[in-house]
């Protein structure tokens, strides 16, 4: 088993909001058994106090990593987001601090996509509604504002991962696609490019599936809803931000729209026992679900096995592999030898300083490893035993080093 400078006993993982039990088995089956688990959110306060002494953190969508969480957080080596999303972490904040941050980015793209196909097939029948009747003791039998999927055309806004997922999916049930994205994208199937505009005036669903970014903010508003055709339908399994919601009301009552699916919002609960509110809580025809796209049990077994596969190659070997902020290093196993892993801001000098010190104290590096993005550089150095705290010393003094660390 991989050693880490520090006894593994000791290296703190702080997992929140009920990350699934196969991170914490792939974690105990790599050596790493002090970890504190919680199913929900913690309050910021709590939040600062409990990572105050944690190494590595997991999170889901809901913890808010923020700069001042950062400061609070001196230990911490690297962040897992057991899901896609990274706009909850300030990833600006996290690279200053040296912190590593790791996401899933597949292990839950198909489950939305399945969500989006149902509540398409569902809104187009009018299912909320009549569901919702029923409950009431209303009868609403009637094929009046019924419509097959066959045929129907879907609009995607994103067209990554999620999107392409369903477009094939959508395809597959005979629905005619299109997509816009700011990248050209090679377009799969028989879906074709096309602007916002011609999007929005032709889709009878449109399905939002970008990040959370200044871009994505209330990209869809007053004037977007105004685009779309009369009784079209909009799901929202993006990000909250995404969607004006009283543009969305408003849609809504005006019957411009027949029916949403909102599955993300601009504040949502920090618990399952805390009350969700909306003004989207009055509509019917509204399908509303609380940020379940990914929460199936095979994409959060498959996230937990991925996430936590990340954090031990990153704390064992110091691999980076598919870091969202990190430069990305794919090391080797460094048997019987120590390894430095130097952080810094990437500015000229430091690799000279570096080789400097190796060379001042006749230091012997077996093999060396750099790599470095607009940000931070990361350089990784094997050496003997006999130099590694003496190196470890001298390089952390360098100026504009952010972390050094060292692993037996
Ligand atoms: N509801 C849920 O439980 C889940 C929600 N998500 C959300 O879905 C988002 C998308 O996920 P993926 O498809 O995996 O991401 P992705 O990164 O593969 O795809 C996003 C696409 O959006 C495009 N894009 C970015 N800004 C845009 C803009 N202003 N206009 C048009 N296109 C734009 C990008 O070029 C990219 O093609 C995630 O960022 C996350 O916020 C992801 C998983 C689960
Ligand atoms: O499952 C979660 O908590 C969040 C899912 C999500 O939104 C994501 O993967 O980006």
């Amino acid at each position: 088993m991989a050693k880490t400078s520090l006894d593994k006993a000791k290296i703190k993982f702080l997992l929140l909001e009920g990350v699934h039990q196969s991170a914490v088995d792939a974690l105990h089956a790599s050596g790493y058994t002090n970890i504190d688990y919680y199913q929900k959110a913690l309050p910021d306060d709590e939040l600062k106090q409990k990572i105050a002494d944690a190494h590595f953190v997991g999170i889901r969508s809901r913890t808010q990593l923020t700069d001042d969480v950062f400061a609070e957080a001196k230990k911490l080596i690297a962040v897992g987001c057991f899901c896609i999303g990274t706009n909850q972490v300030d990833l600006k904040a996290a690279t200053e601090h040296g912190v590593a941050v790791f996401n899933a980015p597949f292990s839950n793209t198909r489950s939305v996509a399945e969500l989006v196909i149902a509540e398409a097939i569902l809104l187009l029948r009018g299912i909320a509604e009549k569901n919702a009747a029923a409950h009431r003791g209303e009868w609403m039998k009637t094929a009046v504002g019924s419509y097959e999927i066959r045929g129907k055309r879907l609009g995607i806004i994103g067209y990554g991962s999620i999107g392409m997922q369903l477009s094939v999916i959508a395809e597959s049930l005979g629905m005619e696609v299109c997509f816009t994205d700011v990248v050209n994208k090679l377009p799969l199937g028989n879906a074709v490019q096309v602007s916002m505009g011609e999007l929005l005036a032709t889709s009878d669903i449109v399905s939002l599936h970008v990040p959370e970014t200044a871009s994505t903010q209330d990209m869809i508003g007053k004037n977007e809803f105004a685009q779309m055709k009369r009784g079209a339908i909009l799901i929202n399994a993006s990000r909250g931000t995404v969607v004006d919601i009283d543009a969305l009301c408003n849609a809504l009552s005006d019957a411009h729209l027949a029916g949403a699916a909102i599955d993300v919002f601009p504040e949502e609960p920090r618990s399952n026992s805390d009350e969700f509110i909306s003004p989207l809580r009055e509509f019917d025809n509204v399908f509303l679900t609380p940020h379940i796209g990914g929460s199936t049990a095979e994409a959060q077994q498959n996230i937990g096995l991925e996430v936590a596969d990340k954090l031990v190659k990153y704390s064992d070997n110091g691999t980076t592999t598919s870091s969202v902020n990190f430069p990305e290093v794919a090391l080797p196993a460094h048997p019987g030898k120590h390894r430095v892993l130097h952080i810094h801001r990437n500015v000229p000098g430091i690799l000279s300083a570096i080789n400097q010190i190796f060379s001042e104290n006749n230091i012997n590096i077996s093999g060396q490893y750099l790599q470095t993005n607009d940000k931070i550089g990361y350089v990784v150095m094997d050496i003997d035993q006999a130099s590694s705290e003496l190196a470890q010393e001298k390089l952390s003094q360098i100026p504009d080093t952010i972390r050094c660390r060292l692993l037996f």
